[in-house]
């Protein structure tokens, strides 16, 4: 089944979807005096493939926020936001979006099949949040879906750091669900820590709050592209002696 935002982040040289969250989940600015557009311009400036855009009211998102991505961009749009009834996807579909988040820890199983199944029959590509083995095991058609990994607690309200060694334990479990778009998401908060993710078997990374709080874009993505070349030569490098 195509998809625009899948095929968008695999041909990316940096397959980092980048986030428009207005608040942390502690309630702390993030936008700092831009607008909505302000920071759009900033992510396509660097060549972000795809936008996140969180309209969920816990990191401070409205409904409207969705729109005014879409209007800034022609870049595939993901919306996250607590996403439990068909009519949100019709809605996020007539707004422009690409993509829609369908958090596994926060739906019966027998929803998230609706659900996913109802967001490919409207040409949406389901963004499925998943912490543990047995819900990666419960989502049907995951190989239409991107499979990403969320390294905080939502039930939580996202309040923890975050911890990446869950990415990188579930990893195997993504690929054997049939995904070809295994994703981390959340709590990446060094260009070295993103890096290392690409390198493990990542097909792409969902970045917030780090990005956000960089006081330079173009900075933060060089540091990420020398981390992947180090990373890149280490694992060429021969093996020391036995
Ligand atoms: O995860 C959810 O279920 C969720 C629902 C509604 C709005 C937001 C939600 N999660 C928060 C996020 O998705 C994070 O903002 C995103 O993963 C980026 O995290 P970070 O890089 O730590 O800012």
């Amino acid at each position: 089944m195509s998809s625009r935002f899948i095929d968008s982040l695999l041909s990316a040289d940096r397959p980092l979807i980048m986030e428009v969250k207005r608040r942390d989940a502690h309630g702390n600015d993030l936008f700092e005096g831009r607008s909505v557009a302000d920071v759009v311009a900033d992510f396509e400036a660097v060549g972000s493939p795809c936008i996140s855009v969180v309209t969920g009211r816990w990191f401070g998102g409205t409904g409207d926020m969705l729109r005014e991505v879409v209007e800034a961009t022609d870049r595939p749009v993901l919306q996250k936001d607590f996403i439990t009834r068909r009519d949100q996807l019709h809605s996020a579909k007539s707004l422009g979006a690409s993509a829609v988040l369908l958090t596994a820890a926060l739906l019966p199983e027998s929803s998230m099949g609706t659900l996913v199944t109802t967001a490919l029959s409207l040409g949406l590509t389901p963004f499925v949040e998943v912490t543990t083995e047995h819900e990666i095991a419960a989502v049907p058609e995951a190989d239409a879906c991107v499979m990403a990994v969320n390294n905080k607690d939502i039930t939580a309200k996202e309040r923890d750091l975050g911890d990446v060694e869950r990415s990188l334990g579930l990893l195997p479990n993504l690929e054997r669900s049939g995904t070809r778009c295994p994703v981390s998401a959340s709590g990446i908060d060094r260009p070295e820590v993103a890096a290392r993710l690409l390198g493990a078997g990542f097909a792409g990374l969902l970045i917030g709050t780090s990005l956000l709080r960089s006081h330079s874009l173009p900075d933060w993505l060089a540091a990420f592209d020398e981390a992947r070349r180090a990373g890149a030569a280490e694992s060429l490098s021969p093996l020391p002696p036995a």
